[in-house]
């Protein structure tokens, strides 16, 4: 069976959305309740909707998953996980690893789980970097441990510690070229 789901999961700032980004899959936009920043936009880093709508759309059985981050609502509605599940393109997707979890749990078969691990001094300077205040990079940093031990459950950790991307863009390239799709492969 072929994979269609690319999930990357891993601590803040090690790299996840880089690597999505050059791995060059179409994405998973996911739901979110917290307000955009600046320069995002609806539909493209997130579907920015009200936490009684998620919670809503939660109790009516229609996401996948959903966890609290944060203060804020994150979820994955059903209907867009099935449709990439039915088609012929794989996707990728960014989750923290409950959400990885479960969608591995759902879709084993279906699914390559790559973790992105970073050293978290590393991570710590990427935040800062990033202009996040110091009670939101310690708050992110305090799942560190927590996320890299549930690394272990990935079927590819990639290191992207300062200085390895070079190494990942070639990984990637391997990984682009495994999932070719199921209609490429029929040409
Ligand atoms: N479980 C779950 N986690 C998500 C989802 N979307 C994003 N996340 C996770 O939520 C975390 C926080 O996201 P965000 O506030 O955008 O921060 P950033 O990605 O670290 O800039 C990310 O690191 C993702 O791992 C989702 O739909 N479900
Ligand atoms: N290998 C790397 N070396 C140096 N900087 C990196 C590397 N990978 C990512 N970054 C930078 O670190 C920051 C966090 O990366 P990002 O991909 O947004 O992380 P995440 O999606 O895991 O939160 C970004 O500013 C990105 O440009």
């Amino acid at each position: 069976m072929s994979i269609s789901l690319v999930v990357l999961q891993g601590p803040s700032a090690s790299g996840k959305s880089t690597i999505q980004s050059r791995l060059g899959l179409p994405r998973i936009v996911t739901w979110t309740s917290r307000a955009p920043r600046e320069g995002e936009s609806e539909g493209v880093d997130y579907f920015f909707r009200s936490r009684a709508e998620m919670e809503r759309l939660y109790e009516q059985g229609q996401m996948v998953e959903m966890t609290e981050y944060h203060g804020n609502l994150y979820g994955t509605p059903l209907q867009l996980v099935e449709d990439v599940v039915g088609g012929s393109r794989p996707r990728s997707v960014i989750l923290d690893r409950a959400g990885a979890g479960k969608l591995r749990e759902l879709y084993r078969e279906r699914t390559l789980l790559i973790g992105v691990k970073s050293d978290k001094e590393d991570c710590r300077r990427r935040l800062e970097s990033r202009g996040h205040d110091p009670s939101e990079i310690a708050a992110r940093l305090g799942s560190f441990e927590a996320e890299v031990a549930a690394l272990s459950e990935c079927d590819l950790i990639l290191n992207n510690t300062d200085g390895n991307l070079e190494k990942i863009d070639l990984l990637a390239d391997f990984i682009r070229e495994g999932l070719k799709t199921r209609d490429d492969a029929s040409l």
